[in-house]
């Protein structure tokens, strides 16, 4: 099968021939201008990822890479079909949501003395063990409980037998190419090809390959192992909180049609033609966000800031949908369900 476009061109042939979905190009100005003072305060940088979330890994070791490899293969579909009836994983005094439940959760297991993250363990751990440690809280499991089963046992298997069971051997053959990395990921872990279709084109998005790529860079600062050359060409995730963050900040705008089906909480199915357009117009925006923000900071000071790339744009706007979710409550995510993101 040949290859499809790579997540950056796949956007941008979505975003020039979407319909129900459409960047507004005053609103992304006004979203890079809103970001300019974050460019020299701590959020956009890559030491953000461990200073600002607790639950992130202390070290930056093989340890801290087998976390970020076990908690990206599951980093997905965290919605609740009804907001006020969730998935809730307590962890140390404190009660987690969506992706920081199944963060807690992994923690909670090694505290237990769970070894989640060893892919000797994962590879054939049974569907009540993974119960038992993605637990909730509430009477709402965590979603897509038998997905996460699967995808843990075919995870552990490649990584045993392609990788010596860790994942730092998979970031050493990348050679410190990011991109490297991600055709790894993606070539080894068939959980990892979220690749769709659009008026007769393949296109990839490859939301949780990047993520992973991304979380690797971050895990390790940048340094060592993590010194990727060219990870400013990761983009941002398409996932289901981006879009709907940059709907609230007026950068994405929805069709009335559009707009009615999500606010109703229709499902759409992975790969239907506006679930596409909201992911690659998302992805899209945010390439122009972060040229424009580039602009901004060489003429406030004079020197293009090397640092500022859409990883750290999204982790930047990820965290200001966590933190403005009652401003958001009138702006609907969509809603599919699936592995991908
Ligand atoms: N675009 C993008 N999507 C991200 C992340 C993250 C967390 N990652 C980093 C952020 C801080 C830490 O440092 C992590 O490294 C999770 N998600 C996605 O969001 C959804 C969960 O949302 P909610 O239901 O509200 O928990 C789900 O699709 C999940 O896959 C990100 O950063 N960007």
């Amino acid at each position: 099968m040949h290859q499809p476009l790579p997540p950056r061109e796949s956007a941008r042939f979505v975003a020039e021939r979407s319909r129900d979905v459409a960047v507004d190009d005053t609103s992304v100005r006004r979203t890079a201008e809103l970001l300019l003072p974050a460019a020299s305060g701590p959020a956009l940088r890559v030491d953000g990822w461990r200073a600002l979330h607790e639950l992130n890994p202390r070290a930056a070791d093989e340890a801290a890479l087998s976390w970020v490899f076990v908690v990206d293969t599951l980093n997905f579909s965290f919605w609740a079909e009804q907001e006020e009836r969730k998935c809730l994983v307590s962890y140390r005094g404190k009660t987690y949501s969506g992706y920081w439940a199944l963060c807690a959760a992994v923690n909670r297991a090694l505290d237990e003395g769970i070894p989640i993250t060893s892919a000797s363990y994962y590879a054939t751990v049974t569907l009540d063990q993974v119960r038992h440690v993605f637990r909730s809280d509430t009477d709402v499991p965590m979603p897509l409980m038998e997905d996460r089963h699967r995808v843990l046992n075919e995870a552990g298997t490649i990584l045993l037998q392609k990788f010596g069971g860790s994942f730092l051997n998979c970031v050493r053959k990348s050679e410190k190419s990011a991109q490297k990395l991600l055709q790894l990921v993606v070539e080894s872990f068939p959980s990892y090809r979220d690749v769709t279709e659009f008026e007769g084109k393949r296109v990839a998005f490859y939301k949780r390959a990047q993520i992973l790529v991304a979380d690797t860079w971050s895990v390790l600062e940048g340094k060592g192992d993590g010194c990727f050359t060219d990870i400013a060409s990761i983009t941002m995730f398409a996932d289901y909180r981006l879009p709907q963050v940059l709907a609230h900040l007026g950068a994405l705008k929805y069709s009335d049609e559009l707009l009615k089906k999500l606010c109703r909480g229709e499902m759409l199915s992975y790969g239907d033609k506006q679930e596409v357009e909201i992911r690659g117009c998302s992805l899209w925006c945010v390439e122009l966000i972060r040229d424009c923000l580039l602009e901004l900071i060489e003429k406030q000071s004079g020197k293009p800031n090397g640092e500022i790339n859409s990883i750290l744009l999204d982790y930047y706007l990820w965290d200001y949908a966590r933190d403005h979710r009652e401003d958001m409550k009138g702006i609907p995510f969509h809603r599919t369900r699936c592995i991908y993101y």
